[in-house]
């Protein structure tokens, strides 16, 4: 996104020119600390010889946290300091997105605990990964009588839990077995850390966030501003593919993607592409139709083996990486989210947000002004079926409602 925000561990994000005087985690401390003092000790956080952190990256690394360390009294420019004090849990952690998004989330300098929650065995992800020399004390939770000592204060919750699409399916055809699962998951998160921000990956993300929502409510404990629906690999591969497309270096590129999760609610506004790109009608058709359908493009690829796993882990890894920052105070953290929103006459709608300490600070409506007549089109086309999977959500949600 145009101003994502400097990256702690560093998942696609640009340089941050906002971090403002953040006390450094200075409410929550769990003692742990790594020091930054320089280019070869950015390189040695995961012990390998040659970082997997971009040039730019460890640049904006850098700068992130002299700007704290200016601000800050117990930090000095020759030994920066970051404070691992964050608890996650990964609700589905066992499975192809839960894995690989676990061994990115222990590779983050701000997270202290790293909780695993899933109905399969999750004991030897939580073995092998606990055998990685970072911050995190990571635990494992087994089953639904674990599952609330797993949220207990928890501050991020990464719902990826439930089935994935095979090839001829729709995210819709995932809705009778991941809308329940969904729901007893979040009255969980209600139960026992309301204050958490929930981020839902299960699909269908367009149904899922509207329940989440809805049982949150029915709980007494809806905050809005808390809750999102990932669509963070639709922006990844929109940069991805437009970069491929035009031959632009990818850490540049930054392409809005508003509307939902699901084919043809899926928009990318290539008009507002970062660095501004020409593009020809030609382009804008296949562009389009290739992002929303990158999904697609992966179940057939995987003949029946699952959807997206590694780019979805890379994708929720930077959007939690955001929110962690956004915690930690840094003040220009801008994400694309499916969220509670008033940019149309729908209740939900995915644009650019700024994040913030108490979530979503801002909604950039801007995004949606000045569209092309194709840009428009879509947005209309899309408005339909998203209404559609977002009351569905609802119902399935009022019909069966929990208890508080
Ligand atoms: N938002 C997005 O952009 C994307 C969403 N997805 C969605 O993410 C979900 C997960 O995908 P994969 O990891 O590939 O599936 P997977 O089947 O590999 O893993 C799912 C995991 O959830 C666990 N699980 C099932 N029910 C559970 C429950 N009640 N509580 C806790 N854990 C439970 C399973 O045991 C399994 O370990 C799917 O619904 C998929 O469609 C996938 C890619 C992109
Ligand atoms: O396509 C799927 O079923 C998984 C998904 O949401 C994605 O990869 O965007």
């Amino acid at each position: 996104m145009a101003a994502t925000s400097a990256s702690a561990f560093s998942i696609g994000s640009t340089i941050s020119h906002g971090s403002k005087a953040s006390p450094l985690s200075q409410s929550k401390t769990c003692g742990m600390n790594i020091s930054f003092n320089s280019q070869n000790n950015i390189k040695s956080f995961t012990g390998l010889k040659s970082s997997f952190l971009a040039k730019e990256s460890t640049a904006a690394l850098r700068y992130s946290f002299s700007q704290k360390s200016q601000n800050n009294p117990r930090t000095s420019s020759s030994a920066l300091q970051i404070m691992a004090s964050f608890k996650v849990a990964i609700l589905g952690a066992a499975g192809g997105i839960g894995q690989p998004l676990a061994l990115l989330v222990k590779m983050s300098p701000l997270v202290s605990d790293l909780h695993l929650y899933d109905i399969a065995n999750v004991k030897g992800v939580a073995a092998d990964l606990s055998h990685c020399n970072t911050p995190s004390k990571v635990r494992d939770f087994t089953g639904s009588d674990e599952l609330a000592s797993c949220l207990k204060d928890v501050d991020v919750v990464v719902i990826p839990a439930g089935v994935p699409r095979k090839p001829g399916m729709t995210r819709d055809d995932l809705f009778n077995i991941n809308a329940g699962i969904v729901r007893t998951l979040i009255e969980a998160v209600a139960d026992n850390c309301p204050d958490a921000f929930i981020h839902i990956i299960s699909n269908p993300v367009n149904s899922t966030v509207p329940i989440a929502a809805e049982v949150l409510k029915q709980k007494g404990v809806y905050n809005p501003k808390k809750l999102f629906g990932v669509t963070t690999l639709d922006v990844v591969r929109a940069n991805t593919f437009v970069a491929e497309k035009k031959n632009l270096k990818l850490i540049d590129v930054d392409v809005p993607v508003v509307g939902g999760h699901a084919g043809i609610t899926i928009l990318p506004l290539l008009s507002k592409t970062k660095p501004s790109v020409t593009f020809s009608d030609q382009e804008v058709n296949d562009l389009t139709a290739r992002i929303q359908n990158g999904g697609t493009e992966v179940v057939e690829a995987k003949a029946g083996a699952g959807s997206a796993t590694l780019s979805m882990a890379y994708a929720a890894a930077r959007f939690l990486e955001s929110s962690l920052r956004a915690l930690d105070g840094d003040s220009d953290v801008y994400e694309c989210s499916f969220v509670q929103s008033e940019v149309t006459e729908l209740p939900f709608f995915a644009s650019r947000v700024k994040l913030g300490k108490q979530g979503v600070e801002a909604i950039i409506s801007s995004d949606l002004e000045g569209l092309t007549e194709f840009e428009v089109k879509g947005l209309e086309a899309l408005k339909v079926e998203l209404k559609g999977s977002i009351e569905k959500g609802v119902a399935f949600a009022q019909k069966e409602k929990v208890t508080a």
